[in-house]
């Protein structure tokens, strides 16, 4: 692009040395720097920008973009100092790819739980009805059938506008991505021009980032916040009626809001529910004449009845026919690693599940109790180098099951004893049992259990791999759980 064009879109800045013709790329990361590209300092968390502009020199950029003064060599970089450099990011950015997000129908789900499952749906149904549309969150970055891996769940502001824009070339139609307190902390979807945005739920998670709840909650607000202002565009906030964060939430966005709920008047509503070890039966009622009407959903428990609402109503704000994805929804058979039910030559049933906050490992035990035909087993981990004040909430959570075994999900550098520990202090029952070690808890799980017992493991999901020290090892819970219990049981017909 055209230095002179692209860098219309900063108004405060101050230019210094010769500026080349045209900008082939703009990074953050002085590793990734190419030939003739833009250089941008931002200061993180870990390690400060301004530090790499000679790396990123030599490494080919030819302009500089600093929120301080830095001793430049005019002859091999122009230097461009702005008052901050990740708006300034943002909206290079965004000039450089053409403005992806308001060339496509935008969604965005935020809330502690439920953001994966709720995306995966809506994505799912879209694409049923054929409507080209990608998907972006924790699993990465997918469109069509291909997969873009991505580092975090909601991408920097760089990695968004480079997929959004592929997304556009490639004629999606409709983007749908899950939004993390994280993302919307540091400013990582700035000029991503949201149609709907969806809330499931609050509860306590990442306090060791955000301090307080009030913090966290404010922050998912700004979703419903940059919905924006104007009324000429339609754009919808899609709110949980049942969480008391909706109504701070409804204040922030002056955009159309469509609730939905089990308890109260909301305009997606679910009654009748009817749970069982295959599917979730209920009635749906919605903004329509016709209305009313019974459903089979393969997804298991309550809260996959929030998430299908959750879905249904955004679809519905989209302008999609109910009925049509009502048609579809039995045909998603569940959701990777998300009370994903195990197929084992076994008489006891299991369940990988990715819990990892307080909330949803009670959600887990409470969705298999009304099915349960003994005891239910449930091992549950949490991760190193984070929130360490949910460790005993979570063993708290995890004591409405009958057995517990406490081991870790990704230690990271920390111990995994002080983990385990940590989540100790919270267990209410004495039916417990330690073991830092994964797989070994995995496989004690199954050797203790009997006929009829059921087994959830919970915190990683699909995950294949778990983060010891700084390395990722190969790890996957169904794949132990499954050889283990295989093994187990065919030894005991011999
Ligand atoms: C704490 C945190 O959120 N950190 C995020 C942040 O990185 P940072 O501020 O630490 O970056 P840094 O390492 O200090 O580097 C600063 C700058 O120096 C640059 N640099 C650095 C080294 C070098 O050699 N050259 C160079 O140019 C870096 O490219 C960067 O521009 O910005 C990066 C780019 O956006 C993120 O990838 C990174 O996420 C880290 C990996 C992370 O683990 N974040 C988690 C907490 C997170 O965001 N999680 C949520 C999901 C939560 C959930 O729902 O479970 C998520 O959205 O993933
Ligand atoms: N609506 C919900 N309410 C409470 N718990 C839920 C809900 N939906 C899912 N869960 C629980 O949370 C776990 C994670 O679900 P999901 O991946 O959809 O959430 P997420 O918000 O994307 O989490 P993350 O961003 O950390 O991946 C599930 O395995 C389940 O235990």
């Amino acid at each position: 692009m055209k230095t002179l064009e692209l860098l219309e879109s900063l108004h405060l800045k101050q230019i210094y040395g010769h500026l080349p013709e045209c900008v082939n790329s703009i990074h953050q990361d002085s590793r990734e720097v190419t030939n003739n590209s833009l250089f941008i300092c931002i200061s993180g968390h870990k390690q400060d920008g301004h530090d790499y502009y000679h790396d990123a020199i030599n490494n080919g950029a030819n302009i500089i973009v600093a929120e301080k003064q830095l001793e430049i060599d005019f002859n091999k970089s122009a230097f461009i100092l702005v008052p901050d450099t990740k708006r300034a990011m943002a909206q290079l950015i965004n000039k450089f790819h053409n403005y992806p997000s308001s060339q496509m129908t935008l969604f965005g789900v935020t809330g502690t739980n439920g953001k994966t499952t709720v995306t995966t749906l809506i994505q799912k149904l879209l694409q049923r009805c054929g409507i080209k549309s990608a998907l972006a969150g924790t699993n990465g970055f997918q469109v069509d059938n291909k997969k873009y891996y991505t580092e975090n769940t909601t991408s920097d502001v760089l990695t968004n506008q480079a997929l959004l824009a592929l997304s556009r070339d490639q004629h999606v139609r409709k983007v749908v991505m899950e939004v993390s307190s994280h993302g919307l902390a540091q400013g990582r979807l700035w000029g991503i021009d949201y149609d709907i945005a969806v809330f499931t739920n609050l509860s306590q998670d990442h306090l060791d980032y955000h301090q307080t709840m009030e913090a966290y909650g404010y922050v998912k607000g700004l979703l419903f916040a940059q919905l924006g202002n104007d009324m000429s565009k339609s754009k919808y906030a899609i709110l949980n009626q049942d969480d008391p964060w909706s109504e701070t939430y409804k204040m922030a966005t002056s955009a159309e809001v469509i609730t939905y709920g089990l308890h109260k008047n909301a305009d997606f509503r679910a009654f009748a529910i009817n749970y069982t070890i295959n599917e979730t039966t209920f009635t749906l009622e919605y903004p329509d004449p016709e209305g009313r009407v019974t459903i089979a959903i393969n997804l298991l428990g309550e809260f996959n009845v929030y998430n299908t609402l959750a879905a249904l109503a955004a679809l519905y704000a989209d302008g999609n026919d109910i009925k049509t994805m009502i048609h579809f929804l039995p045909e998603i058979s569940n959701i990777t690693g998300r009370m994903e039910k195990l197929v084992v030559n076994a008489p006891i049933t299991m369940y990988v599940d990715y819990a990892h906050t307080p909330d949803a490992v009670e959600k887990c035990i409470k969705t298999v109790a009304p099915f349960k035909q003994k005891r239910i087993i449930l091992v549950v981990g949490t991760g190193g180098e984070r929130d360490r004040e949910k460790r005993p909430l979570m063993a708290k959570k995890a004591s409405h099951a009958d057995v517990v075994i406490l081991t870790v999900n990704d230690p990271r550098t920390e111990a995994s004893d002080r983990i385990i520990r940590d989540m100790e202090k919270g267990m209410l029952h004495d039916d417990y049992l330690l073991i830092s070690d994964r797989k070994q808890a995995i496989e004690q799980a199954i050797r203790i259990s009997e006929p009829g017992d059921t087994i959830i493991f919970a915190g990683k999901g699909q995950e294949n791999y778990q983060i010891i020290g700084e390395t990722k090892h190969p790890h996957n819970d169904a794949l132990i759980a499954t050889e283990f219990a295989n093994s187990k049981f065919q030894r005991n017909t011999d």
